[in-house]
């Protein structure tokens, strides 16, 4: 390894990585883009227990999301667990699927906790895709407080993996993926990601 050059792990790009690009139909700066999966932890409106994220797309490869700290996200005394800092993240990367049509999980994701986030602040979440090789896709996102343009209190950067919708039919509990594939916005949403839905 040369003296000049960082360790080149996982999360950094290949050399020949090329810019993501923005799907033509994808949904225009400042839309909401909704929930993926009505009852997903992340995003899901029908997930009593989730963090009811909501993201909106922005320009290029980004989007933007915000997250409000409850009581219930508590890690020490009035103050996040890291944990779940780390799903409003997961979550907000996730999101730029809608930006490329693309359907990607995470494959490696590592945080960075800056500041400790109390409760009942507002996180403001941006995301962007840096770089895509193969199914490989490089991506960075950062959550902000006191403001969209206040301090960073985290930070993450990953690879997501692109798969086919088959991937959750393959692996998915049966009962979920029979009322899923019985719903037809949910179909709607799963195709919205695909490139030739
Ligand atoms: C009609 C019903 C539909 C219902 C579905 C509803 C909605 C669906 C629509 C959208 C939802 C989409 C996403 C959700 C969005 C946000 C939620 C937040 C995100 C998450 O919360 S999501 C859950 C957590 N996530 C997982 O549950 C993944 C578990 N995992 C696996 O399922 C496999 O592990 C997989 C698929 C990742 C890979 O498996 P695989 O066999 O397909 O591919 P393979 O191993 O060959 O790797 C290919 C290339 O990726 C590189 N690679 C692989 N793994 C890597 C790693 N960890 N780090 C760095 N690079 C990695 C290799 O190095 C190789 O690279 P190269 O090509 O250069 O060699």
């Amino acid at each position: 390894m040369s003296a000049d050059r960082p360790a080149r792990t996982s999360l950094t790009p290949p050399d020949d990585a090329v810019t993501p690009v923005r799907h033509p139909d994808a949904p225009a700066p400042g839309e909401v883009l909704g929930s993926h999966y009505d009852q997903c932890f992340g995003c899901g409106e029908k997930q009593p227990h989730g963090l009811h994220l909501e993201a909106r797309a922005g320009e290029g490869v980004t989007v933007t999301a915000e997250f409000t700290v409850k009581p219930a996200h508590q890690g020490a005394p009035g103050l996040a667990h890291g944990g779940v800092l780390t799903t409003a993240l997961d979550e907000t990367l996730g999101s730029l699927n809608w930006l490329m049509h693309v359907i990607s999980v995470t494959g490696r994701l590592e945080a960075d906790f800056v500041r400790p986030v109390p409760v009942d602040t507002v996180l403001h979440l941006d995301a962007r895709a840096t770089a895509r090789h193969g199914r490989k896709i490089y991506c960075t996102a950062t959550g902000r407080i006191g403001g969209a343009d206040g301090p960073v209190a985290v930070r993450a950067d990953a690879v997501f993996i692109e798969v086919k919708v088959e991937h959750f039919v393959d692996h998915g509990r049966e009962a979920e993926i029979q009322a899923a594939m019985a719903d037809p916005d949910q179909v709607r949403r799963a195709r919205a990601f695909e490139v030739n839905p």
